[in-house]
């Protein structure tokens, strides 16, 4: 089948997007794999699939570079909101969003963090905040979803951490029934943090949108930082603002690299 697509990225965490609102791109694990494939396809962290969607602008779908489906994006929702344009409601499997395309980028309203053990979800019941946990120097984690689940290390040097060796380990330790996505953060200042994720299902990328959000709450709810923040990623900064039982605001770039046509032919 013939499909149209656009190759995006929110701070170098790259997208092939595929718009299947009037024709039906069906997808499947091995397709996706095949197209995120950077050797063989046509290469990205995730490919985001838009469909109609009956309560909302339009339905995003995420399926990472291996294949996974999942709930939410953070980047991809700035690159879809900007490839849209104006304000857009956006129906993911994480719940609605809310998104505001703004200057070579968008206002994302990434609605309210969870927290409880099992909304993460976490294989059996634990304190959230401070969780009892370890792996090697990388201990005591807080862990929210964010549409999403995220477990969160704050150490005092990034740069002393190998997550591309302990990323994988915890991403698909038991305690993670739906796997997770690893962020290790390093604190600069109360309103300043700069941040590494191994993303579930993807590895080291250069930017994790949610990672972001879900590292600011944590940080928040330890008394470590107050919002609005900035999170530096590999890729460069997002602004993120929470205040406890509220909603998340993520604020930052995206960027359209081009468009093309392509046979999932070429990609099985
Ligand atoms: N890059 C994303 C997150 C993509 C999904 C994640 N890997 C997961 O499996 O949950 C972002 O910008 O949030």
């Amino acid at each position: 089948m013939r499909f149209a697509f656009h190759k995006m990225h929110g701070l170098g965490n790259d997208f092939v997007v595929v718009d299947a609102r009037v024709t039906a791109f069906p997808v499947d694990a091995a397709l996706a794999r095949g197209i995120a494939d950077r050797h063989r396809g046509i290469g990205c962290d995730q490919l985001i699939l838009l469909e109609p969607a009956r309560d909302a602008d339009l339905t995003m779908r995420i399926f990472n570079a291996d294949g996974s489906e999942v709930e939410a994006c953070g980047n991809a929702t700035r690159c879809v909101a900007a490839l849209v344009g104006g304000d857009v409601a956006i129906a993911t499997a994480g719940g609605l969003l809310h998104a505001s395309a703004a200057g070579g980028g968008a206002n994302v309203d990434m609605g309210g963090p969870r927290f409880d053990w099992d909304g993460i979800p976490l294989a059996y019941a634990m304190d959230t905040l401070t969780m009892p946990v370890g792996w090697e120097g990388l201990a005591q984690p807080a862990a929210v979803n964010v549409g999403n689940p995220h477990v969160i290390f704050f150490v005092p040097d990034l740069d002393a951490v190998d997550l591309a060796r302990l990323g994988p380990l915890i991403e698909h330790d038991p305690l993670f029934p739906q796997r997770i996505n690893v962020n290790v953060a390093q604190m600069l200042a109360p309103d300043h943090i700069r941040l590494a994720v191994w993303e579930r299902g993807a590895g080291l990328t250069r930017a994790c949108g949610t990672g972001a959000c879900a590292t600011a709450v944590a940080a928040i709810r330890r008394g470590l930082a107050s919002g609005p923040l900035t999170v530096t990623l590999p890729g460069g900064p997002l602004v993120i603002d929470w205040v406890p039982g509220g909603r998340i605001l993520m604020r930052g770039p995206a960027t359209h690299v081009f468009s093309g046509e392509a046979d999932t032919d070429a990609f099985r």
